[in-house]
């Protein structure tokens, strides 16, 4: 009954969203986390009171911060001695960080190992939250004691780079607008997130090029009509051409602003609205640009026993990561629909700093 590696990481994700601290170790040390986000003023007390607390922070962050990041992609800014936890989500959220600016250098810490801070910030991600994490050191039986989850890092880093394996749970015919002759698959990954779909339209020969789109979530622009993006249009725009040719696929994967959620995503339009673009906004989040795993898409096609694509993007990167994860990109077909006097600099960005082809 004693849950597997992939189960405790899922578990550790899940508390971290409920503000429960989860323990880290690597050997005989262990440190207890929490996220800067959902962490209550009670449980950070209880931290402060075990010793010395760091905040892990991203190197991105760190760099809006003016901290340095004495381990590269990782920060440990250390938390001062009865910082309230205004103080904690300062650090981690930039949404008053020209508002209310930090006072005074925050020190961060060098020497030692940084491991298990990264892995914090890594399943703060995971749990689509701030990446941040607070961490403090414990004695190895603290998560006993405490009945918490614990994960062994070591073990668990495999499991972290690996994209997760995905289960297919079910397939059933539903008629679009687009194309009657559709069907619905789902895709259950096994580390506990979110199921992806595929949309096979027709029935495409498996021996040629399938028209296909890596089509990332978007609730705003799918869903709501948003004019900040292009997402919208884009999705039904592959439709109607997959529906026209008789045969196509597109995969929905659940990789919401960029495979950074849905409430980070709107902390990034608010970012924007003070004036930064889509890629600053993310950066001053604490995220890269782009935090997406485009291995589930290829896994999804070769599952449906696609080989070969004729992709529908402008974006250069689904391109290499296709060809990559040994699905053949044939063709790139273009996908240009939707732009409008909201979202005209947002792609004019992604053409200058993500190299998009329009
Ligand atoms: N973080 C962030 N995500 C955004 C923003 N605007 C849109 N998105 C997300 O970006 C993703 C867009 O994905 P795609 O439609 O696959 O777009 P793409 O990577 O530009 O590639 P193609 O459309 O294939 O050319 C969706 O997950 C949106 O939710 C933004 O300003 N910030
Ligand atoms: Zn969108």
């Amino acid at each position: 009954m004693r849950p597997d590696l992939n189960e405790t990481l899922a578990r550790a994700r899940a508390d971290l969203r409920m503000g429960v601290p989860v323990v880290l170790t690597s050997g005989e040390s262990a440190v207890l986390v929490g996220a800067a986000e959902t962490i209550a003023a009670g449980r950070l007390a209880g931290m402060t009171a075990l010793g010395d607390v760091d905040l892990a922070i991203t190197g991105r962050r760190a760099e809006t911060l003016k901290a340095r990041a004495y381990d590269g992609d990782i920060a440990r800014v250390a938390v001062p001695n009865g910082a309230a936890l205004s103080w904690v989500q300062g650090v981690a959220d930039p949404s008053e960080d020209l508002s209310k600016p930090m006072k005074g250098p925050l020190m961060t810490r060098r020497g030692g190992d940084a491991g298990l801070h990264r892995l914090a910030v890594i399943l703060c991600k995971g749990a689509r939250l701030l990446p941040a994490a607070l961490v403090v050191q414990v004695k190895p039986d603290f998560a006993a004691v405490e009945a918490l989850v614990s994960v062994d890092a070591n073990a668990a880093a495999p499991f972290l780079e690996a994209a997760p394996v995905l289960r297919h749970v079910v397939s059933a015919r539903v008629p679009l607008r687009a194309a009657e002759d559709a069907r619905l698959h789902i895709y259950r990954p096994e580390d506990g997130s979110e199921e992806h779909y595929a949309i096979e339209i027709g029935r495409p020969d498996r021996a040629k090029p399938v028209l296909a789109r890596l089509h990332s979530a978007c609730f705003t622009g799918d869903l709501l009509g948003s004019l900040k993006c292009d997402c919208g249009p884009q999705l039904n725009a592959a439709l109607m051409q997959m529906g026209a040719e008789g045969a196509g696929v597109l995969l929905y994967l659940q990789q919401e602003g960029r495979g950074i959620g849905l409430a980070n995503k709107m902390r990034a339009y608010a970012l924007q609205d003070q004036g930064f673009d889509t890629v600053e906004a993310n950066h001053r989040l604490g995220f890269e640009d782009d935090e997406r795993d485009f291995r589930l898409g290829a896994q999804i096609l070769d599952r449906l026993g696609f080989g070969a694509v004729r992709l529908m993007t402008n974006n250069p990167a689904k391109l290499a990561m296709m060809a990559d994860c040994g699905i053949a990109v044939a063709e790139r077909v273009p996908l240009k629909v939707g732009e409008t006097p909201f979202n005209a600099r947002y792609l004019a960005v992604k053409a200058e700093k993500s190299g998009h082809l329009f």
